[in-house]
């Protein structure tokens, strides 16, 4: 599965240690690259665009609170961006949401959580039923 990857500094360094750590996912990383401080929307806006061009499947959003990030990747049409602090938060942005993106708050949540929520999101199949109609109703673009 291909997945792609952004944060803003304040995210920099959970990026960087998801990234090392999910080996098994081919991932694209479209920065930031270093703990310089930069602008959310500039890597939320190439994250998003990356899914909505079909080149990967899901992606994941960090900064320092996820609100940021998050609402930047749901203003895209084809985005369903879930802010994830719990696992069972995690499980049903795919089960009942079809999430797209899962978005973390890399200063509230410790790596090891962060990697927690990020497999148990990849990991969950969309439910579908019920939940197919309602995540249908969501666009007003
Ligand atoms: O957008 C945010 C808040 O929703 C993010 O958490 C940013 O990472 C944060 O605002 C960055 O803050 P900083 O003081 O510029 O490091």
């Amino acid at each position: 599965m291909k997945l792609a990857i952004a944060s803003d500094h304040a995210g920099f360094e959970l990026k960087e240690f998801l990234k090392n750590t999910l080996d098994q996912y081919e991932i694209i990383d479209v920065g930031c690259f270093s703990s310089e401080s930069v602008d959310y929307p500039d890597y939320g806006h190439r994250l998003a665009e990356l899914i909505e061009k079909g080149e990967v499947s899901y992606g994941i959003a960090i900064c320092g609170s996820g609100n940021g990030i998050n609402m930047t990747v749901n203003k895209h049409p084809g985005i369903r961006g879930a802010l994830c602090w719990d696992v069972e938060i995690a499980r049903l942005a795919r089960a009942h949401n079809n999430a797209n993106i899962i978005s973390l708050p890399a200063r509230f949540i410790s790596k090891e959580n962060a990697l927690n929520f990020v497999r148990i999101f990849l990991e969950t199949p969309f439910e579908g039923g019920r939940h197919s109609n309602r995540i249908k109703k969501i666009p007003c673009f």
